[in-house]
């Protein structure tokens, strides 16, 4: 497929040539701050050239109601609904980025955080680039359980070493400047024991939002693309719209519904 035919429709602020810096170096799993000569190279290929898309799958997980639905809300939709509604299993967005010219879709996967849906959410953790754990900043035992929820899709993840972020979401609710220093220095310690990258969002306000899936994006382009070039046949997927991704999977409510149904260890609660 032509890449002007994979690139059609990706919005100007989902264009990126500049590597996008971490929260705070302190927090960052990857402090280089520019993309390696070998990624420049193998994106001014795939302009020329005709060229296959990148895919990288990335999983939303953490405690109900910590706000993981909204952060891929605010990223895919630029909205945000103050009304819960839970996750009923899992539901999937893809945001498309142009980096150094190249495409790179984001395939999100936004799980429940309800225990009785968690064998359906694990199954989608498998073959994750990306694993995304959510706390909520104004609650620390949701923090706590951010670090069970990474160490659990660890032992079920069959890629190599995915990139870990931790997310501490709802900032915009923490008025006490104590407060805020003191969940961002405990929420460090912890993502230094997971080995994550640590950062603060609000999806209310928007704060970070674009920066942290940027920096996700550039990260992870840069692994892909490493990975891509030492055994080619990885990684490359053709599936590039979220329709597309759909008729794949076959992923409607109603298998979601079934899977549920059929598998006992979700009708445990
Ligand atoms: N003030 C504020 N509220 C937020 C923010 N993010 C989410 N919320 C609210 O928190 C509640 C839960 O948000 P969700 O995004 O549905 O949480 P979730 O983690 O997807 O929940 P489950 O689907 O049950 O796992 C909703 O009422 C949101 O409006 C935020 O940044 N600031």
């Amino acid at each position: 497929m032509p890449i002007s035919n994979l690139t059609n429709g990706i919005s100007s602020d989902r264009k990126i040539d500049q590597f996008e810096p971490p929260y705070g170096y302190l927090s960052s799993i990857d402090p280089i701050p520019s993309f390696d000569e070998n990624v420049i190279n193998y994106s001014t290929n795939q302009r020329s050239q005709k060229s296959s898309n990148l895919l990288c799958k990335l999983v939303l997980i953490g405690d109900v109601a910590v706000g993981k639905s909204s952060l891929a809300t605010r990223l895919c939709h630029q909205t945000f609904d103050r009304n819960y509604k839970a996750t009923i299993g899992v539901d999937f967005e893809v945001e498309r980025f142009l980096i150094l010219g190249a495409p790179l879709s984001l395939q999100i996967w936004d799980t429940a955080g309800q225990e009785r849906f968690k064998c359906i959410a694990a199954a989608y953790y498998r073959g994750a680039h990306v694993i995304i754990a959510v706390f909520d900043m104004n609650d620390l035992d949701t923090l706590k359980s951010a670090e069970r929820w990474i160490n659990e899709a660890l032992q079920i993840t069959i890629t190599d070493n995915p990139l870990i972020y931790l997310v501490g979401s709802k900032r915009d609710l923490i008025t006490d400047k104590k407060t805020f220093t003191k969940t961002e220095q405990l929420a460090r310690i912890v993502a230094k024991r997971v080995n994550a990258e640590f950062w603060s969002i609000s999806s209310l306000t928007g704060y970070q939002v674009e920066e942290f899936f940027k920096r996700v994006a550039c990260v992870s382009y840069q692994m892909l693309v490493k990975q891509q070039l030492t055994s080619p046949n990885t990684s490359i997927e053709k599936i590039t719209t979220k329709t597309q991704l759909a008729a794949n999977l076959n992923l409607t409510n109603d298998s979601i519904s079934k899977q549920q149904s059929n598998d006992n260890c979700c009708n445990t609660v």
